[in-house]
C-alpha cells in the first residue's frame, strides 16, 4: 500500500522528547536570579507550548507576577542557561527513532515545527542527533508568527518537500495549528497537554510511538 502522506511534521517538546526537566532547571535558574521561587517540572509541563518568553511570563505568573519587564530581563539568562543545558535530562520518548526510521523508509519526509525558537530547536535536535532526519526545521522566531498561526507548518512542510502532510503534536497549540492548516494532527498522549488529550479534536490519539503509522493509514485523507 502506498504511504499516505509525503511529508509528516512533528512538534518537539513533550512530542519527540520529554524535555520538561531540562526547560524546568533552566526556568528555576532564571526564577532564582529574579527573586522567584522555583517550580516543580509537573507544572512546568503545563507551560510549555508557546515558546520561551511565555513560558519566563507563565514561570513569573504563579511566582508572584509577571510584569514585561521581569520576562526582558529573564529572557538572555533563560536562552543562555537553557542553551548550555539543552540535553542533559531530556530524554526522546520510547520508539521515537524507530517510527521515524519507519516513515523515513516509506520514503517520508520529517519536518519539525516547534515554538522553541529556532537556534535552540536546532541544538537540541543535533544534541539528540537527528539532524539528518529532518528536511526541515521551524521554530517560534523562523516567522514573525509562530504556531498557532498555520504559516510555520506550511513552511516546515513545503522546506520539506510538500505534498499531502500530517502533524504530529501534544498541545492544543498543536492542534488550533493543524485546524488552522486544514491538515490531520496525530496527537501523543503522553506530552505536556494542559487538558485531556481526548478534547484536542485530533484525528487519532497515540499512546506510543508504535502506533503512529497504523494512525497516519488511519487519518489518511
Ligand atoms: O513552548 C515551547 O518553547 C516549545 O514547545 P513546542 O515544541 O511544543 O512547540
Ligand atoms: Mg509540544
Amino acid at each position: 500500500m502506498v504511504f499516505p502522506f509525503n511529508v509528516v511534521a512533528f512538534d518537539l517538546d513533550g512530542t519527540l522528547a520529554d524535555t520538561a526537566p531540562d526547560l524546568t532547571d533552566a526556568l528555576n535558574h532564571v526564577l532564582g536570579e529574579l527573586g522567584r521561587p522555583g517550580i516543580p517540572a509537573e507544572t512546568v509541563r503545563n507551560l510549555v507550548g508557546h515558546g520561551a518568553r511565555a513560558l519566563l511570563r507563565k514561570g513569573l505568573a504563579v511566582t508572584g507576577g509577571s510584569t514585561e519587564e521581569l520576562v526582558e530581563r529573564g529572557f538572555p539568562l533563560f536562552m543562555d542557561f537553557y542553551g548550555r543545558n539543552i540535553c542533559k535530562g531530556t530524554a526522546p520518548y520510547p520508539g521515537v527513532e524507530a517510527a521515524m526510521d519507519a516513515l523515513a523508509q516509506q520514503g517520508v519526509a520529517l519536518a519539525l515545527c516547534t515554538n522553541k525558537p529556532e537556534s535552540l530547536a536546532v541544538q537540541l535536535i543535533d544534541a539528540l542527533g537527528w539532524r539528518g532526519r529532518f528536511r526541515s526545521i521551524v521554530g517560534g522566531d523562523t516567522l514573525p508568527v509562530r504556531k498557532p498561526d498555520p504559516a510555520p507548518l506550511f513552511k516546515a512542510i513545503m522546506d520539506a518537500g510538500g505534498g499531502r502532510a500530517a502533524f504530529v503534536g501534544d498541545s492544543i497549540t498543536d492542534a488550533d495549528t493543524a485546524r488552522a492548516a486544514s491538515l490531520p494532527l496525530v496527537a501523543v498522549s503522553f506530552g505536556f497537554s494542559d487538558r485531556p488529550v481526548a478534547e484536542l479534536g485530533a484525528s487519532a490519539v497515540i499512546d506510543h510511538f508504535d502506533e503512529l503509522v497504523p494512525a497516519l493509514y488511519q487519518v489518511k485523507r
